[in-house]
């Protein structure tokens, strides 16, 4: 009897947030485009809003998954399938957060129609994105919101070898078959199994031709769109195991759970930012050290000019550490936000610690109330907040204004100053 799978690796980072991944690596370089279903009414969450359009901090569950495909540079169009009623939302949701790649069409009554109204939608001329249509189509279910660059890739370059390629996990439950009595038949041998999951990918001839071929029956009772490819073409689907983070969300308690991972994700990757103040980068190092104690990522920079401006574009947190109160550093990194519509995806926490005492050379300004950074946190900032604390030189902390925290960066953050 076979082991049964091991588990993969922690659910605790969002895909793409490895602050250090490079999606240089990635080798797709013919087209692909993806179809998301999303045209269900989310029945079992027992919720009257559709579970792919419910609120994840303030953001729609659809809108994550979006944008885990709006990222990916080799992707060039995103077809999402809704239903009719559902089709302005989508619409401004894609608008709102711009997901630039999203298409709208009209699904069908059953995931398959709305899955194949998607692959009909990609021949259509406005639906083109790029040069026609496309070598690759990825199905991905648009509930399923913690999809990453690599098993994106992963799907794509094994589709276009085999035709067709699935996502799989490991089994939890063992399978059993039942009689119609309602009593056990016999049970399946769980290491010979695993789970179908999405990400999916398949040439468009394949998926296309699939569901020319399928029956009524195919598309009313089907859920598995890699034996419409093996039934209907021929094609065996070239099977990938991909980490937990692809599960589905089904029910109520799933939403919470993605809300749970998303917000214990974006606490995780800090940077800071010193300017060139010895003292400044002294505090940060050891903030450092006392980050990397509780597994959270980082990094210290001086500024966010010239190659370090690429941290605008990462879903991290901010640390600027001033010396004397100087506001103009915390005043030109909340401009950089601003800027780069940091805080239209997902909460911006800004932490500015300022060094005070009289040993600290004072830099322009003349020392500065913690309480003066709330006046810089106006609303047209959206979605962020704010936090000071004042370090003096003897090493106590004094907290300062806290707005609204929203992210646990700050409660950590705090925790660690007072260990430094
Ligand atoms: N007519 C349908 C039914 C489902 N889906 C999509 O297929 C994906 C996976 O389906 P499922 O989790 O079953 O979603 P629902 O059908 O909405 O859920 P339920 O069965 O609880 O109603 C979801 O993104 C869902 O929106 C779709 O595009 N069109
Ligand atoms: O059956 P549901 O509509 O809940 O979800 C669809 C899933 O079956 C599907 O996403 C995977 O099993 C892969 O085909």
């Amino acid at each position: 009897m076979e082991r049964p799978a091991d588990p993969g690796a922690s659910l605790a980072r969002l895909p793409g947030k490895d602050p250090h991944n490079n999606p240089g690596d990635v080798s797709v370089d013919f087209p692909v485009s993806v179809v998301l279903p999303a045209g269900g009414t989310g029945e079992r969450t027992g919720l009257q809003t559709p579970k792919q359009f419910c609120g994840l901090m303030g953001r729609p569950l659809i809108s994550y998954t979006a944008q885990a495909f709006e990222r990916v540079s080799w992707i060039q169009c995103v077809v999402v399938v809704v239903a009719t009623e559902s089709l302005a939302l989508m619409r401004d949701i894609a608008q709102r957060y711009r997901h630039s790649k999203v298409r709208v069409v009209p699904g069908g009554s059953t995931r398959h129609r709305s899955i194949r109204r998607g692959v009909q939608a990609l021949r259509e001329p406005e639906e083109q994105v790029g040069a026609g249509t496309p070598k690759v189509v990825i199905i991905h279910d648009a509930v399923r919101p913690f999809v990453d660059e690599d098993m994106l890739s992963k799907i794509a370059m094994a589709a276009k070898e085999h035709g067709a390629a699935g996502a799989i996990r490991p089994l939890v439950s063992t399978v059993i078959a039942t009689t119609s009595e309602g009593y056990l038949d016999h049970s399946l041998e769980r290491a010979k199994y695993r789970a179908s999951e999405m990400p999916q990918g398949f040439t468009y001839e394949v998926i296309h031709q699939a569901y020319q071929k399928c029956t009524d029956y195919d598309l009313d009772y089907g859920t598995e769109c890699l034996h419409l490819a093996l039934q209907y073409c021929g094609t065996n689907a070239k099977l990938i195991e991909g980490p937990p983070t692809l599960w589905k969300v089904t029910y109520k308690r799933d939403l919470a759970a993605a809300e749970s991972i998303i917000k214990e994700s974006l606490s995780q990757s800090s940077c800071v930012l010193t300017g060139d103040c010895p003292s400044a980068l002294s505090l940060a190092a050891s903030l450092q050290k006392a980050f990397t104690t509780q597994h959270m990522d980082l990094d210290i920079i001086p500024n966010l000019q010239g190659d370090h401006a690429n941290y605008l574009l990462k879903e991290w947190n901010f640390i600027q550490i001033s010396v004397n109160g100087s506001l103009s550093e915390v005043k030109a990194l909340l401009a950089s936000l601003q800027a780069a519509e940091r805080a239209l995806l997902n909460p911006v926490v800004v932490v500015w610690v300022h060094l005070s005492g009289a040993d600290l050379p004072s830099i322009g300004e003349t020392a500065t109330e913690p309480a003066a950074i709330s006046d810089l946190a106006s609303p047209r900032l959206e979605n962020w907040k704010t936090f000071c604390c004042t370090v003096s030189t003897s090493g106590s902390v004094r907290s300062g204004c806290e707005k609204r925290v929203k992210c646990g960066v700050i409660q950590k953050s705090k925790s660690l100053f007072k260990m430094c």
